[in-house]
């Protein structure tokens, strides 16, 4: 026998699939106990040339829901993206009883139900690890190694070319726009990096961890989200000064029956493990009740990184088909409540211009006591008759933290508020 493969997709990650499942085809087949053959590969456009790959030139085609629906097609694969037409291609080869790999964050931080529910419908397998963390093993060590254990937070940087860019201003002292530049020449950042740098696809990821830890649903609109487009040279300098580094996380937490999932930049201190996670490299921190603080380092994104992810769960889910084993959706029996943003307990770093003048700082003192918020450290220095002080604060809601910012905006002697960050670990 022989299992036949649909690939949806031969852009960077499709590609580099067809390479990877070439050059790995012997093993492939002793690993599944029957070979792997390619159906057919669904492209955008047909005619182009594509004699560098290692494949039949017959096998393309444009019409990919009309591969999906081939009745020798076993396992589809897609690496196309977006939302729609994979949610078509998805849930058609699922219902079909097709087990189906995906890479597609978007797809599934939007609409997983669904896919899940066509998955249990059809009885076939959906397997999704390149979707967060490209080729890190993570989401099967949460929906497998992991699920005897209780899983209290999971703290990460899942997109790459943020964190190049931030890890280069770090190094540099470069500012944003430079730095996004250089991730753009080296091929990191999109032509359009808009779901980098806005957030859009660590959110992705961040609803997809979530639901994954705490065995909930956690889809994207309930992700709190903010880009790194206003992180300022003068932000990681201040960072610096407090033994910190800036980076663009994203953290999912659960509390009792409460869940959160933020992605947004924040200062942690030099000494935490994701502090030195630098350059396009991707890295999950998961804190559990008994397995303790686990990392997972690696390559989060490019194209042969990300095949690798996809084909290991390809032999996962050939080997499940080969043994007629019933497939097991990843379970959501925790109907978990989502805490709003402003509920979040969090600590901000908050940079302020202000008029050296006596008085300043018991005024400034006095806007934070008035809402409640406990200032950590205090420090300023001064500039002649201007000063900067910065406040670090334990921890407050979100929502009683970004009030008193507001307030000191509108102090007198607050020349400007330089800058607001979030702080996160142990400082
Ligand atoms: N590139 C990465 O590092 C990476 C990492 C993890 C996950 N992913 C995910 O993998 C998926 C693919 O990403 P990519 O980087 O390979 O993108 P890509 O743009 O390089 O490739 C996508 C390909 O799909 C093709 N396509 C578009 N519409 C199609 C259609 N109707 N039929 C057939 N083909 C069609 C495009 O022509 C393109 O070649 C996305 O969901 C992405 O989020 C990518
Ligand atoms: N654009 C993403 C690709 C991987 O999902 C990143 O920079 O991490
Ligand atoms: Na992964």
């Amino acid at each position: 026998m022989t299992m036949k493969l649909a690939l949806i997709g031969c852009g960077t990650v499709g590609s580099e699939v067809v390479r990877l499942l070439h050059r790995q085809e012997t093993d492939l087949t002793s690993r599944i106990g029957e070979p792997i053959e390619i159906a057919g590969i669904a492209v955008r456009r047909g005619g182009r040339d594509r004699g560098d790959l290692p494949v039949d030139p017959s096998l393309f085609t444009t019409d990919a829901l009309g591969l999906v629906n081939r009745d020798d097609v076993d396992i589809v694969v897609e690496v196309v993206g977006g939302i729609e037409p994979a949610r078509e291609w998805i849930t058609t080869a699922l219902r079909a009883g097709k087990a189906v790999i995906t890479a597609n964050k978007a797809l599934l931080a939007e609409d997983g139900s669904a896919l899940a529910q066509a998955a249990v419908d059809g009885g076939a397998d959906l397997y999704y690890e390149a979707a967060v963390a490209g080729a890190i093993p993570l989401l099967r060590p949460l929906r497998e190694s992991l699920h005897g254990d209780t899983i209290h937070r999971v703290i990460s940087i899942v997109n790459g070319t943020t964190n190049y860019i931030l890890s280069r201003m770090t190094e540099t002292g470069a500012g944003f726009a430079e730095a996004l530049e250089e991730a753009s020449a080296l091929g990191y950042a999109e032509a359009d990096p808009t779901a980098d740098v806005e957030g859009f696809d660590a959110a992705a990821k961040a609803a997809i961890l979530a639901s994954l830890a705490f065995h909930t649903r956690v889809t994207v609109t309930d992700v709190y989200r903010e880009g790194i487009t206003e992180v300022s040279a003068a932000d990681i300098a201040s960072a610096a000064e407090m033994g910190c580094v800036v980076k663009p996380l994203c953290i999912a937490s659960r509390d009792g029956d409460v869940v959160s999932a933020r992605v947004h930049p924040a200062m942690i201190p030099r000494e935490h493990p994701l502090a030195s996670v630098n350059g396009a490299y991707n890295a999950v921190f998961v804190e559990a009740e008994a397995a303790g603080r686990l990392m997972f380092y690696g390559a989060g994104a490019g194209g042969a990184p990300t095949a690798s992810a996809v084909l290991g769960d390809l032999v996962a889910v050939a080997r499940n088909r080969r043994a007629g084993a019933t497939p097991m959706p990843p379970t959501v029996y925790a109907d978990l409540a989502i805490r709003p943003m402003g509920d979040v307990l969090t600590r901000y770093h908050v940079s302020l211009d202000v008029d050296d003048e006596p008085g300043v700082l018991a005024e400034v003192a006095s806007v934070f006591a008035a809402h409640g918020v406990s200032m950590r450290t205090v420090r300023q220095s001064g500039r002649g008759h201007e000063a900067v002080l910065v406040a670090v604060t334990h921890t407050a809601t979100d929502a009683q933290l970004s009030t008193t910012v507001d307030q000191l905006s509108k102090l007198d002697s607050v020349r400007r508020v330089a800058s607001v960050m979030r702080v996160e670990g142990e400082v």
